[in-house]
């Protein structure tokens, strides 16, 4: 069987950017995908090809992999099927744009854009030029995220009338970023909200909103927000109502912060990040939000099922040589990102302009519900990031 391969441009070389791409270098087999393969083709950084040099190496793309020095050479290679955009929240909408207008598929790391203007503007030009876009949450295409989702559409836990969902990555007692890195610094649309916040939301919206028929967007929301001595936000929550299709309403709580931590001990010891709860029990999903590996099914009959998700690596057993492990991860795990990058290939494959399992409408909702927050709390990103003029020099 001839394998559909999918050619990778990674624009910005940071620290995703690195752990993305990585993740792209082991054989899809690992996980049981026998019919795409990717490979790394190009990357570019805005500093130097130097530095997109350095990261292709450190990514192990193979010796042909070109090194640009600026986003514009690797959008105009006519080599490069799908870029990855790795760039800060601020930088995104410029990014993608870019891409875009340049005729290439893009995934985009989250958050999306600053604001949901920018991420209407990005669908827009997508279907213009008929090319594939999708909103780089990786969680949401994990097998764990799969088997959730189908423990809500297959009524195990009844009707669902609440899910909470926290991530907050503390660092404490007082939170250790520089006031110029990217989480807190509000040039780079820094914040809870964005980097962490959208993952909160991603669990209340894809057992809420995604495993409805005819998902509606939240009729209410409510939120508090307390910012951080640069202007971005420390801790956010946020209450969703949603309709539901049998009639009432589903609640939808999602937190976020800088100063404590949903998993204080790293060893799950706290409890589940997640609960999804239901009228015959509740599925539970264990931190950290944006990349868990446990689940507890809960239900008033009794029922307790706990499952692991352990994210896939070389299976020694079966002779793999090119998985991961040695000073890249000593567990000898990937990291995960491969199943999003799985899910682009699918969909070049198959002709599709968008993820499956969040569309773009989704996206732009959750974007919509983060722009409806920031402005009942007044939190306002600098105008040269806002804007949806294109393009702007940032
Ligand atoms: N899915 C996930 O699990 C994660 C996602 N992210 C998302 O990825 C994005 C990047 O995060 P991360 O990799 O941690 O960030 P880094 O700061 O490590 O890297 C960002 C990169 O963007 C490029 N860049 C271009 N312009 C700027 C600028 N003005 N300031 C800073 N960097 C710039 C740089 O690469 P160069 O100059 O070489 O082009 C830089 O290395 C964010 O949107 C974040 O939300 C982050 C962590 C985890
Ligand atoms: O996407 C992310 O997931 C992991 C976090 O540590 C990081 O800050 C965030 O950007």
């Amino acid at each position: 069987m001839s394998k559909f391969q999918l050619k990778w441009g990674i624009l910005a070389t940071g620290g995703i950017a690195e752990t993305f791409a990585r993740d792209l270098w082991p054989s899809p087999e690992i996980r049981g995908v026998k019919d795409i393969e990717h490979v790394v083709v190009a990357a570019a950084s805005s500093s130097s090809a130097d530095r997109a040099q350095k990261c292709l190496k450190e990514v192990r793309a193979p010796e042909s992999a070109k090194a640009y020095g600026s986003y514009k050479e690797l959008v105009n290679d006519p080599n490069v099927d799908i870029i990855y955009v790795a760039t800060p929240h601020s930088h995104h909408y410029q990014n993608a744009m870019l891409c875009l207008e340049a005729g290439k598929n893009v995934l985009c790391e989250k958050a999306f854009t600053t604001n949901a203007a920018q991420t209407e503007l990005l669908i827009k030009k997508a279907k213009e030029k008929n090319v594939f876009l999708m909103e780089a949450v990786w969680t949401r295409y994990f097998p764990l995220s799969i088997y959730v989702r189908e423990i809500i559409t297959s009524g195990k836990i009844g009707t669902v009338y609440r899910t909470t969902a926290d991530l907050s990555n503390a660092d404490p007692p007082e939170t250790s970023f520089d006031d110029s890195h990217r989480m807190v610094n509000p040039d780079l649309a820094g914040g809870a909200l964005l980097d962490l916040g959208i993952y909160a939301l991603t669990w209340v919206f894809q057992t809420l909103y995604h495993t409805q028929k005819n998902p509606q967007p939240p009729s209410s929301v409510l939120s508090a927000l307390k910012k951080y001595r640069t202007g971005a936000d420390e801790q956010t929550s946020i209450l969703l109502t949603f309709p539901r299709e049998e009639g009432g309403d589903a609640h939808g709580i999602a937190t976020t912060g800088l100063r404590t931590a949903s998993d204080p001990d790293k060893k799950g010891s706290a409890g589940p990040a997640i609960r999804v709860q239901g009228s015959k029990g509740e599925i539970q999903v264990f931190p950290p939000a944006y990349r868990p590996t446990k689940t507890k099914l809960v239900l008033h009959d009794g029922t307790v099922e706990e499952r692991e998700f352990p994210q896939p690596g070389p299976d020694k057993s079966k002779g793999w040589k090119n998985g991961f492990g040695g000073d890249w991860n000593p567990d000898g795990e990937g990291h995960g990102m491969f199943w999003e990058a799985d899910e682009c290939a699918y969909a070049l494959r198959d002709g599709r302009k968008e993820g499956q399992y969040e569309s773009l409408q989704e996206s732009l909702v959750i974007m919509k519900v983060m722009d409806e927050v920031r402005k009942q709390n007044n939190l306002v990103y600098p105008e040269k990031i806002e804007t949806t003029e294109y393009p702007v020099d940032l």
